[in-house]
């Protein structure tokens, strides 16, 4: 009954009735390696990210006691890959991997469309992390359109993040917190295509390379147009690790067909994904170098040529 179900968050209490299913032991044993392997085998063209991930949440999960929750922070263009990495950490975690119970996913659009509405859903969304939390300390809370999301709603997640030993009674350092937003994706591009245009290896291309790091977050810091920046999250450093997602290349695009042909249960065939990975667009005009959707649409064009 996560609001990843498509569910609204139910009225305050409402979570009480389902406290019996939050009782199964639905966590596996962490192992890194697992980890590791997932993310090199199945994300593509984003070797930042996965290892910073990898770093963040093998580190997380091994603590025994730690001071606070994991929150990280996912920016990137469309399409390459932010959302899907959250199902590689989930089933590394859990049973049920990103359909288990403990995983929770909001969309702001979705979940928390109206203005009027915010206080009922501040009200709402803490006792839903609450009575999560409670129930299940491990759990995982995923925020799609971060940037778009309410200031009053950010902050009314901001105690969960923090340094506390409990928060009424409850304790959310074993919670991941992950916030998800295009934010900054075009200072990563344009780094991305700087670092290109200068004939540099993309693998060489670090999370402090031209200051990207740096550059995301004064950017979050100064653009007033996107949530994070009127929430205090930021300037409390509440944030762990800010991953940059990299555009993608043709590559890239060619990797995520045959991925996808085995997921649909086609033969992969180099050459259809080539042709597939052509077809899709690119930028800038000039040198067309990066998809514009990323891997996305992906599966329907690939779905299209079966037809
Ligand atoms: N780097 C990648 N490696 C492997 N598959 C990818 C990658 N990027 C995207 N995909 C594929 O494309 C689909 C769409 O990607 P995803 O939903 O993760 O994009 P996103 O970065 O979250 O985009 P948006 O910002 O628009 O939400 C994924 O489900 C996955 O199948």
């Amino acid at each position: 009954m996560a609001p990843s179900g498509g569910d609204r968050i139910p009225e305050a209490g409402f979570w009480d009735l389902f406290d019996v299913f939050y009782k199964d032991d639905d966590l596996l044993s962490f192992n890194s390696s697992g980890l590791e392997n997932d993310l090199r085998k199945f994300l593509f063209g984003q070797h930042i990210a996965a290892e910073t991930i990898l770093k963040a949440v093998s580190w997380f999960m091994k603590d025994p006691d730690p001071p606070k929750p994991l929150v990280l922070s996912f920016h990137g263009p469309t399409g390459v890959g932010k959302s899907y990495v959250t199902k590689i950490i989930a089933r590394n975690i859990y049973k049920m991997g990103g359909k288990s119970n403990h995983v929770h996913t909001f969309i702001s659009d979705y979940h928390f469309p109206h203005t009027c509405e915010a206080e009922t859903h501040e009200f709402q969304l803490r006792q839903w992390i609450h009575g999560n939390v409670s129930s299940f300390p491990q759990s995982m809370f995923i925020f799609d359109e971060m940037d778009k999301m309410q200031p009053r709603l950010i902050d009314a997640i901001k105690p969960f993040l923090d340094y506390n030993d409990n928060v009424d009674g409850v304790s959310f350092n074993k919670a991941i917190f992950i916030f998800l937003s295009n934010a900054g994706g075009h200072i990563i591009t344009n780094v991305t295509l700087d670092f290109w245009r200068k004939g540099n290896n993309r693998e060489k291309l670090q999370l402090q390379s031209e200051g990207m790091e740096t550059q995301i977050f004064k950017y979050l810091f100064n653009d007033e147009n996107n949530g994070l920046w009127h929430s205090s999250l930021i300037n409390q450093h509440l944030i762990d690790h800010y991953i940059p997602f990299l555009p993608l290349e043709q590559k890239h695009v060619h990797q995520c067909v045959m991925a996808e042909m085995v997921h649909l249960n086609i033969t992969p065939d180099y050459d259809v994904a080539d042709k597939v990975a052509r077809d899709m667009p690119f930028f800038p005009e000039e040198e067309k170098i990066f998809a514009v959707k990323g891997c996305k649409s992906v599966k329907q064009k690939l779905v299209w040529r079966q037809i």
